[in-house]
């Protein structure tokens, strides 16, 4: 199977700067895949590359088989830009069916489109409400279901949960997951918590050059566990390495282990657990795998 979206040494300078630096990579169908970076490493810039609105100095970019540009994808991929604004004066349904009009739907079928993406962002009841009106959460859902018209075959999230309270952040991310199936989202985000809960896949750029993480715990021969402890010491990692089946121990924040361990070795949590029990240590938390934050900036491993 093709690839949807296949990227290869792509690179973008605005004059001297060299905002994205031969980057390439692929996307498949149905994953969902998290761009993470620091401020000004590209992911802006790349976006606005798959999206059309940049052209990259060179590389290739490939899209369900097509080349960028290409009036076949017309429909096919939408974006839901960082600083997308609506029209404060606009009443939910006439900004929506503008947009949907603006991709060329018959004033019925843009009619539709409305009803249907704002049921899917949980705003079915405000249809004739004003923008002005509105809360910044409810707007920010008014945005994504921008973005849904016309059932695309993948969205582009920028920062899509940036600024919301912690109840409509939740709410935004439980429509991304239902709808990962039919629909391949890229989400940008400084929120790594976020993206652990929602992606598969890890595109990570620092200045503009990209490196990949795959979110599957199990590498090959081994797997990892993080160990909260409530209490510890100077001697807790060194004890931890001298359990059996342990291959590498690195201890990531204040009482935080990583423990790397033979995947054949058949429940090591437990093994651990007791190991914990007879050195009398006792523990906060134990967490299958190593979180995002861990396995993006980790230096030791
Ligand atoms: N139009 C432009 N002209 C000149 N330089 C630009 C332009 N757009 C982006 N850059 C530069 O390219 C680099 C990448 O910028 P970009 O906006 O893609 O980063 P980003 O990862 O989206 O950052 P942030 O997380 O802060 O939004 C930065 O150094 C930025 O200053």
């Amino acid at each position: 199977m093709s690839a949807l979206i296949e990227v290869n040494n792509l690179c973008k300078a605005f004059g001297d700067k060299q905002a994205l630096n031969n980057v390439s990579f692929d996307v498949n169908k149905g994953q969902t895949v998290a761009l993470v970076g620091p401020n000004g490493a590209g992911k802006t810039t790349l976006f606005s590359i798959l999206c059309g609105y940049l052209v990259p100095s060179s590389g290739s970019v490939n899209i369900m088989g097509k080349q960028l540009g290409d009036p076949a994808l017309f429909g096919q991929l939408s974006a839901l830009p960082q600083d997308a604004t609506l029209d404060p004066r606009f009443s939910l349904q006439k900004q929506l069916n503008f947009y949907g009009r603006l991709q060329g739907l018959s004033k019925q079928k843009a009619s539709m489109e409305t009803s249907r993406v704002l049921e899917l962002v949980g705003l079915a009841d405000n249809h004739h409400a004003k923008i002005a009106e509105l809360s910044h959460g409810m707007k920010k859902r008014v945005c994504i279901a921008q973005a849904l018209i016309g059932s695309p075959k993948i969205v582009l999230l920028d920062e899509a949960t940036a600024g919301l309270d912690p109840l409509n952040a939740r709410e935004i991310r439980h429509v991304i997951a239902s709808l990962s199936e039919d629909i391949t989202f890229i989400l940008s985000s400084h929120d790594l918590a976020e993206l652990e809960k929602l992606c598969d896949h890890v595109l990570y750029l620092n200045q503009g050059q990209l490196t990949r993480h795959n979110r599957d715990t199990k590498q090959g021969t081994s797997q990892y566990l993080t160990l909260t402890l409530i209490h510890d010491s100077r001697d807790t990692l060194e004890q931890i390495k001298q359990l059996s089946g342990v291959l590498h121990v690195s201890q990531s924040q204040n009482k935080e282990y990583i423990i790397e361990y033979q995947s054949h070795f058949e429940q090591f949590d437990i093994h651990l657990l007791k190991y914990c029990h007879k050195l009398n240590w006792q523990y906060r938390q134990l967490v299958n795998g190593h979180t995002l934050e861990n396995q993006l900036f980790q230096k030791d491993k």
